[in-house]
């Protein structure tokens, strides 16, 4: 299991997967080239499979997670992440609530929540959330729906909580920068690593502009 102690810095760079990009690629080897990339944080998140398959997939990628010292948690469904031995689970405000997944999977295990308010993120940490993810900082094409917030609203959900922060939604290496203003601890990303055709290099991009928005 991996210690929470380090999960701000572990948040800095959060791999979020998405099968959409995959063509002739494994999900195991893109993860693999996320992390070689300097990924510090992967997310199984594969909306469309059926639970075995799920379970699958994330036995592989927790092995690979566990191999780099990475954390490694799987997004909404939080018996898949308890059967596989997985770090944690991602849930939304329309998942399982975060007391209740908090409770499935006992206070070592890493529970992330999404949220867009002041007050979701003020119940979220009362309910036992170890980190927010808040978006989106941009429109996406992968999720069209989610909606986009304000620089003021990223920071006062910030001043908010003592919990650390990940920004998603729209974030490639042309917005990162844009993180400089939000008072976040890392960003949250599946796109502009997973659709790359290098995603080796384009993860070792990212962190490098990461290094200079967010110096460590
Ligand atoms: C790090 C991170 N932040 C936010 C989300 C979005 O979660 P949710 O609102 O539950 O939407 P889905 O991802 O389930 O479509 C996330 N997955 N990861
Ligand atoms: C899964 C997800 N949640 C979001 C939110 O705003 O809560 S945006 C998003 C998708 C982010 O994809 P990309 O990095 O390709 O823009
Ligand atoms: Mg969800």
């Amino acid at each position: 299991m991996f210690d929470k102690k380090n999960l701000k810095a572990a948040l800095r760079l959060y791999a979020v997967t998405d099968n959409a990009w995959l063509g002739e690629r494994t999900l195991a080897s893109c993860v693999e080239e996320a992390l070689a990339g300097g990924a510090t944080f992967v997310q199984l998140r594969d909306k469309h499979a059926a639970p075995d398959a799920l379970a699958a997939e994330a036995a592989e990628l927790l092995a690979l997670c566990r191999a780099a010292g990475v954390p490694f948690v799987v997004n909404d469904d939080v018996e898949c992440a308890l059967a596989v031995g997985a770090d944690g689970v991602h849930v939304g405000q329309d998942d399982m609530a975060c007391e209740r997944a908090r409770a499935l999977l006992g206070p070592d295990a890493i529970v992330g929540v999404s949220t867009q308010t002041v007050e979701q993120a003020r119940a979220a940490e009362a309910a036992g959330a170890d980190y927010l993810g808040v978006g989106g900082v941009r429109g996406t094409a992968t999720k069209p729906e989610a909606g986009v917030l304000a620089p003021e609203e990223f920071r006062a959900i910030a001043a908010a909580v003592d919990i650390p922060i990940v920004a998603i939604g729209g974030i490639s290496g042309d917005t990162l920068p844009l993180l400089a203003d939000l008072n976040v601890d890392g960003a949250a990303v599946v796109s502009a690593i997973f659709a790359a055709d290098d995603i080796a290099a384009a993860t070792r991009e990212l962190s490098r502009i990461m290094d200079e928005v967010l110096p460590r």
